[in-house]
């Protein structure tokens, strides 16, 4: 209903007078002044929409009083006040305070760093205030500004278009329809066509999330933050990137706990009825069994393994977005790049400006500088390097009276950029473009003067000097002409141009590359060049940085393929030349598909589709604004050298998240068949509900410091991928462990110390706490790494720490009155002498397990 309001009303604003508008948001062409923009920020807010905004403290409180081992703590002190056992409310209400505090602590910080990062990247918007044009932050823009649009700009806000230039917006996060929109402002011939059309199809209404492909406008902002179109939906919007393979695979551990617990609830709970005859306590029993599977603290250590890694990395100039990128950054085994700033230098120098045979030509260089100069579309670096060249060599253009008549912007499917300028009086269209596409649209070269038809042997001839120019590792563009009569220009009159010559820009491999591209390849990412350059230049390029190009397929080969013919291929050739934005997508989307963890790196706005496709978008703080919001990493320095650092703390990540995951997995299944076994034959609780939950309390504030943990070399050498069918063998062969010495366990409380009756539960559920929560602690030392523990492999100081709170816990509850609290007995010394050997025994056994796991893995 909202929705439909909202579009109405942006419907009934369009349709009105530029100067109706300005009166309604007293504004003007000039803008508004700084107090008043000032003003209306405070009134209208922040224009960003809810589904940014962090959550609130009060409601991550919430969330973390929303823990099922919180709410059973809660209810188990209920109960214990209706009985009058006020010292166990005030311990269990204790740990309810300890808990809650940890995890809302954990949850904030981890949204305080992702806020923080995300600040650190910052998408502007240029408008007009005072008169003046100025880049603000996106987020500030309020309605009444008036905003200038260029290729690559997202649309900041809600807005109405006041004039354009061959503007070309992309409104498929609104309608999924991904084709290119012209948009149009509103003028008296055609007020009663778009009267006609709804909100979205009106071609002079320009909305927030969308983002122009090329040309250029000037809008008046009219909604901003959540009162725009984009506000309701994006929400749906922003979640919408598919799951990481890692948060698939953390999906499907929670739901097989999840049946685990569903399963084992029922059965402990009726085994207990009827072997203890207590429903209250079997009850509760059932339930703290379930808490205690329960991977409550699954959450909170992914996500602060994830913001400490994030934090690591923003230290080395590596900017992760969404936080879940980190996973794929280390899972990543294929990385895709675009060429230029990427392998090569991130300058583009013009070195050449020839002519149709080769020697240098000052018109060439003029046409070229007039070219770039005068395009109002998105400026690359081949545009910066003429205009530099120009000034830094003071050239003087020759011709005065020079006004600019039309545009043809370029788009990365023609390759062609043309400017209609009239330079003293004579009309010309100047065209600039990759030599391939302006020759399909070239009929005659200019030799000395000469307008000369274009024969084979012309063609033969200029087709050596770009070869040559390309194998010295030039990109070269072609310069051409033609005099026009009409004062506009279409695409349609990119034809029968006279070629005046070419310009050659140096793009030198950079010397870091050569060294990032083959650690990378050492460490198991294979990395791969898809550009829009061509082919001979690129080739040469990669030659240089050590990247297998001998093989390669051009745009137009690969339009040809099937996708299985094209991803055989494209697992082999490792680089792909003259491609569109769409085929780029197409190489990645195919590799994907066959099973891999694929980044792309690239800073052009061709470059967003593939960024958006690829599981690791990576790109750079100057790209544009749609290349930024489509990567997920961005890197403040555009080097290949820090994404090598950063596959590596990604790696790191994902190794100790899949610490926790693989000992709280195994222990619990090794758990489950412990808690069966003494059901069935014990005449008592194994362990009180309260004892158990303790047990879990002191056991997870203990891995709280696996983010901090070390990580084996060995581990993150090749590329980290989930696989569920090592993580079930891992679980299956390890939990087993910890039951065969639980049982011991049991055998030596209950025949060799005869605590088999009701009454001296206490002393045997007191000898099972200490042997539970010392093993677990332990387990973690062994199965943290491959190697052997404390001697070839240590934990991190953090994890010590936390492993030797555990031990004292431990002590103060078995050996001191604080065990009181919780039911917990002294144990005669006997016991304490053969605790070690038990301890000891395990460590082994689960060691040797842990071998065999390996040697079957
Ligand atoms: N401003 C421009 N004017 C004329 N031609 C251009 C311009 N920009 C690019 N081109 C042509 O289009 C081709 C493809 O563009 P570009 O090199 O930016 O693509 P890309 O896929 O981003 O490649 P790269 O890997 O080098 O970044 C260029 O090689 C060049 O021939
Ligand atoms: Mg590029």
């Amino acid at each position: 209903m909202e929705k439909k309001t909202k579009a109405f009303e942006l419907q009934q604003l369009a349709l009105q007078s530029t100067k109706q508008l300005y009166e309604a948001y007293t504004t003007s062409s000039d803008g508004l002044t700084a107090s008043e923009a000032k003003a209306r920020l405070e009134s209208f807010g922040m224009n960003i929409v809810a589904a940014q905004n962090p959550i609130p403290a009060w409601k991550i409180w919430l969330n973390a009083l929303k823990d099922p081992f919180v709410i059973v703590l809660l209810l188990l002190a209920f109960v214990s006040v209706i009985t009058n056992d006020y010292e166990a409310a005030l311990v269990m209400s204790l740990m309810v305070i300890c808990s809650v505090s940890i995890s809302f602590y954990q949850e904030y910080a981890s949204q305080k760093t992702s806020i923080n990062l995300r600040e650190m990247i910052e998408n502007t918007a240029a408008v007009i205030r005072d008169g003046q044009q100025q880049e603000i932050p996106m987020d500030e823009v309020v309605p009444g500004d008036i905003v200038k649009l260029h290729t690559g700009d997202m649309i900041p806000a809600d807005g109405v278009l006041l004039t354009s230039n061959d503007l070309f917006i992309n409104q498929s996060s609104l309608t999924g329809e991904s084709l290119p929109v012209e948009k149009m402002p509103l003028i008296e011939n055609n007020q009663d066509a778009f009267s006609k059309k709804s909100a979205v199809d009106l071609p002079n209404l320009l909305f927030m999330g969308t983002d122009v492909l090329s040309g250029q406008g000037l809008i008046l902002i009219l909604k901003t933050g959540q009162a725009t179109f984009f506000g309701d939906i994006a929400q749906s919007a922003t979640g919408s990137k598919a799951d990481t393979a890692f948060e698939v695979g953390l999906k499907k551990v929670s739901a097989l706990l999840l049946k685990m617990i569903a399963i084992l609830f029922p059965v402990v709970f009726v085994l207990n009825v009827f072997t203890k005859h207590d429903v209250s306590n079997a009850f509760f029993f059932a339930i703290a069994v379930a808490v205690g599977l329960t991977p409550e603290m699954l959450p909170m250590i992914v996500n602060s393994n994830l913001a400490k890694g994030a934090q690591r990395l923003a230290k080395e100039k590596v900017i992760v977005k969404k936080l879940s990128a980190i996973q794929n950054l280390g899972a990543m085994d294929i990385l895709c790049t675009d060429k230029t700033g990427t392998i090569t230098e991130d300058r583009v120098v013009l070195m050449h400006y020839v002519d149709p045979f080769g020697n240098e030509n000052e018109a060439v260089l003029n046409y070229a500088y007039l070219n770039s100069k005068y395009q109002t579309g998105w400026r690359n670096l081949m545009d910066v390097a003429v205009l530099d060249y120009f000034s830094r060599e003071k050239k003087q253009l020759p011709f005065e009276n020079i006004s600019k008549i039309d545009e043809i912007p370029f788009d990365f499917s023609r390759r062609r950029l043309s400017v209609a300028l009239s330079i003293a009086d004579e009309k010309v269209m100047i065209t600039k473009g990759a030599v391939e596409e302006m020759a399909e649209v070239c009929d005659s070269v200019l030799i000395n003067g000469e307008k000369i038809a274009l024969t084979p042997e012309l063609i033969e001839q200029m087709k050596a000097v770009n070869v040559k120019m390309n194998q010295d590792g030039m990109r070269v563009i072609t310069v051409a002409q033609k005099s026009i009569q009409s004062d506009t220009i279409n695409i349609s009159d990119e034809k029968e141009l006279t070629i005046l010559g070419f310009i050659g820009f140096l793009d030198p491999a950079k010397a870091s590359a050569i060294t990032a591209i083959s650690s990378l390849q050492a460490h198991g990412v294979t990395v791969k060049v898809l550009t829009g350059d061509n082919a001979i230049v690129a080739q040469k390029v990669c030659v240089d940085v050590g990247i297998n190009a001998e093989h390669y397929l051009l745009g137009t080969d690969i339009d040809q393929m099937s996708d299985a013919a094209l991803t055989d291929q494209a697992e082999r050739v490792h680089l792909f030349a003259k491609l569109n934005p769409m085929q780029k997508e197409r190489v990645i989307k195919l590799l994907k598909q066959n099973g891999h963890t694929v980044g792309f790196m690239g800073d052009g706005i061709n470059d967003a589709p593939s960024l958006r496709t690829a599981d690791v978008g990576i790109s750079v703080d100057t790209a544009a604004d749609i290349t930024k919001d489509a990567s997920t990493i961005i890197l403040l320095e555009k080097s290949l050298e820090v994404l090598e650092v950063g596959v590596q703390e990604g790696r790191r990540v994902f190794v100790n998240m899949m610490k926790y995951i693989k000992i709280t997995l195994s222990s619990n299944f090794g758990n489950v068949f412990s808690i069966l076994i003494a059901s069935a034959f014990l005449p008592f609780l194994p362990m009180l509900s309260m004892q158990l939950l303790v047990q879990n309390l002191i056991y997870d504030v203990a891995q709280l410091a696996i983010p901090w943990d070390n990580v084996d070399p060995e581990e993150i050498e090749k590329p980290v991928t989930w696989n569920m069918k090592n993580l079930v063998h891992f679980t299956v062969l390890i939990g087993p462990v910890s039951s065969i010495f639980d049982v011991l366990t049991f055998i030596i409380l209950y025949f060799g110390f005869h605590y088999n009756t009701v009454a001296s539960q206490g002393a045997f559920q007191s000898g099972w706490f200490a042997v539970g929560l010392i093993t677990q602690t332990l387990a973690l030392h062994i199965l943290r790494t491959k190697k052997l523990p404390f001697i070839k492999s240590r934990a991190s100081l953090p994890v010590f720490i936390t492993t030797g709170g555990v031990f004292i816990a431990g002590g103060l509850l078995s050996m001191t009155s604080l065990g009181h609290f919780f039911d917990l007995t002294h144990l005669p010394v006997n016991y304490w002498l053969i605790f070690p050997f038990i301890i000891i025994g395990y460590l082994i056994v689960l060691q040797v397990a842990k071998r065999i796991y390996q040697k079957s893995a």
